[in-house]
């Protein structure tokens, strides 16, 4: 097999025009590394001491795992000094994180979800890490929040790294979509996925059915059709799949389609959605649409929404774009 490690993957993207430049590149390949060491401290679990609480909370009034703050903190160090950014913006911090000034100043913003799926790390099931990469105004130093607030459509590139069986990082700039899988021999990220395509049509669909009475009504009807399946309007039988980290649910999608739904419930009606628009919705709808899919919060795509916090939370629907455009239609209605 011809080896592209992601060195070389993104250094021909550079040459052939599919990424912004060179700092992006190195960008890139420094987040990488990183959650190379971040999958490090995941896959030694108990044995490096970093399962359970922090005891500590965060802007989401969560209660922050220990692998919550260490990957929080992993990125920050990695990136702090480099010259690529100008600030960083992260799940676990209230405000944006200015680069120090002993060091230079870069022309990227970065966003995090440091560790995504939280709730798996103590039962060993697969979390990952999410990343958003926005360009900083141009010859301003004190970024402040409206900096960040920029519309997923302006993103430079996005990605994500699951730690599971393997370690993955799926990444896009615009030029479609790439899965990566890590060599723990040679600690490099490899191509194994090249231009992975979300498949047209769905035959699964992912959803937390516990909090079925708490949805509006288009997503009850949506969902209660794909239930029905053979014996309703669908026709045709779906699976059902949960595993309550949103980059394990996206990765299946890539490799085997279906639709993911994190909706708004009336739980809390305040609340627009679970997820954060800016560190994991933003970047995942960027990687599925680029890869022939869709993304919408229910009202329109999730990528032309104008961002109004730095930690604000948005229905999420994406994946194969038939089902995407129909939830969406039945909200219409
Ligand atoms: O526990 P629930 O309500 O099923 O929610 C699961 C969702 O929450 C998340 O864990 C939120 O992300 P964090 O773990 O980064 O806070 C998603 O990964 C996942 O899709
Ligand atoms: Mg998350
Ligand atoms: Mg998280």
């Amino acid at each position: 097999m011809n080896r592209i490690t992601l060195s070389r993957f993104l250094l021909d993207a550079e040459r052939q025009g599919q990424l912004a430049d060179a700092t992006l590149r190195e960008l890139i390949l420094t987040v990488a590394n990183t959650c190379v060491a971040i999958g490090d401290a995941v896959n030694r679990g108990a044995l490096a001491g970093v399962l359970g609480e922090a005891g500590t909370g965060n802007v989401q009034g969560e209660d922050q795992k220990k692998l919550d703050v260490i990957a929080n903190d992993m990125l920050l160090e990695a990136n702090e000094w480099t010259g690529q950014l100008a600030a960083m913006a992260s799940e676990e911090m209230d405000d944006p994180y200015p680069i120090p000034a002993a060091y230079p100043q870069g022309p990227y913003l970065l966003l995090f979800d440091p560790l995504d799926g939280s709730s798996n790390i103590d039962v060993n099931i697969s979390v990952g890490t999410i990343f958003s990469v926005l360009r900083a105004p141009e010859g301003k130093t004190g970024i402040e929040v409206a900096d960040f607030l920029q519309r997923g459509t302006t993103q430079a590139a996005a990605g994500y790294v699951l730690y599971g069986p393997q370690t993955m990082l799926v990444l896009t700039s615009g030029h479609g979509v790439n899965g990566f899988t890590l060599d723990h021999g040679t600690g490099q990220f490899v191509l194994t996925h090249p231009l992975m395509r979300v498949p047209e049509t769905a035959k699964e669909f992912a959803i937390n059915m516990s909090n079925q009475r708490h949805w509006e009504a288009p997503v009850q009807r949506y969902v209660g059709e794909l239930l029905s399946g053979k014996t309703g309007p669908r026709g045709k039988d779906f699976n059902m799949r949960w595993v309550a980290s949103m980059v394990a649910e996206v990765h299946r999608i890539l490799c085997r389609g279906g639709v993911f739904m994190y909706p708004k419930d009336s739980r809390d009606p305040s609340r627009p959605g679970k997820l954060r628009l800016m560190y994991e919705a933003n970047p995942m709808s960027f990687i599925i649409e680029q890869a022939g899919g869709a993304a919408s919060n229910g009202h329109g795509r999730i990528l032309d929404l104008q961002p109004e916090g730095l930690h604000q939370r948005v229905a999420v629907f994406l994946g194969a774009r038939e089902e995407v455009d129909l939830v969406t239609a039945l909200h219409a209605d």
